[in-house]
């Protein structure tokens, strides 16, 4: 997917005098060029009022730009900042209707609508109308409605808000399996720490512009670890096979003089690591997380 100088202003006019700055028509965003690819998590951040929601919006196809193209959108799914739970549906009726509109058949959509609200704990609030739902609850219908898409393209702006530590946990590692199953995922959020070390890529907006800040390590930030927890996996493969190419989370590997593969790599790709290194018949020895570097 392409962004070939894009810009986004909002309002007609142009602004104040029709200066283009200014409330009611300055460009929030300008000339932004951008390529995203599969298999690909990118982080944005900026300033508040900088334009990162302006700029996921755009990503997913919610909002058009007043200037440039965005092409090769692959099927895309959208956690808004804020999300709209007033219809008036159940929990299980809104993700059965999303399953559907995602192609899936009426039962399998209703299996899948259960199966992450489980994931999530949330299972109890099937038949609650999303209207009566806590924010941390109507948060996590609309993180699953997105999950169960099993989109090319995940927009996650601020997901993870609201969220109790498990559910952050199971959208930390689903971000992780679909960066894996191969897919590009886009988040902002406040948490500087949010998949520490796991993103390929930071961008941060200023001035209207998109600026790359660095890849894969996102900056350290008032304490934070610079390096999230990695996980680290001892194994080993059958003799004299090598191990699988293009493993999720691209581990650093080291070899032990016994012959075992010691591989380390962001901690939210833990499971998707140990499935890529079980489908190649490799045998796990250990695994632990171990706590950010600094
Ligand atoms: N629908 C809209 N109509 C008019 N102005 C808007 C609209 N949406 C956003 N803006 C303006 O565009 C600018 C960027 O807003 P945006 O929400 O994209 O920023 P953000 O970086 O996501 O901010 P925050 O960190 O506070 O969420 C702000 O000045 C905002 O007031």
């Amino acid at each position: 997917m392409r962004l070939d100088g894009v810009g986004r202003r909002y309002g007609r006019r142009g602004g104040v005098s029709g200066t283009g700055k200014g409330p009611g028509g300055g460009w929030v965003l300008r000339g932004v060029d951008l390529s995203l690819s599969e298999r690909q998590l990118v982080r944005v951040q900026g300033d508040n009022g900088s334009g990162k929601s302006t700029l996921l919006r755009l990503l997913a196809g919610i909002d058009a730009p007043s200037a440039g193209r965005i092409t090769g959108r692959p099927p895309t799914a959208y956690v808004p900042e804020r999300f709209p739970a007033a219809m008036p549906l159940t929990v299980l009726g809104y993700l059965t209707r999303m399953g559907r509109v995602h192609g899936l058949r009426r039962d399998a959509a209703a299996d899948e609508a259960r199966g992450w609200l489980e994931c999530f704990g949330a299972d109890a609030y099937a038949r609650t109308p999303l209207a009566e739902l806590s924010k941390g609850s109507s948060q996590k219908v609309a993180v699953a409605q997105a999950l169960m898409a099993r989109p090319g393209l995940l927009v996650l702006d601020e997901a993870w808000t609201g969220l109790d530590l498990n559910a952050r946990a199971v959208l930390d590692r689903s971000v992780a399996e679909r960066v894996a199953e191969g897919g590009t995922v886009v988040f902002v959020d406040h948490d500087p720490a949010r998949l520490a070390g796991a993103p390929d890529v930071t961008y941060r907006i200023e001035g209207g512009g998109l600026h790359e800040v660095d890849g894969r390590v996102p900056p350290g930030h008032g304490g934070v670890p610079a390096a999230g927890p990695q996980v680290r996996i001892e194994a080993e493969g059958p003799p004299g096979v090598a191990l699988p190419s293009g493993l999720p989370g691209s581990p650093r590997t080291e070899q032990t003089p016994d012959g075992t593969t010691v591989l380390t790599a962001p901690a939210p790709y833990s499971d998707a690591l140990l499935r890529g290194l079980l489908a190649g018949h490799w045998h796990i020895r250990s695994v632990a997380v171990e706590e950010a570097s600094r």
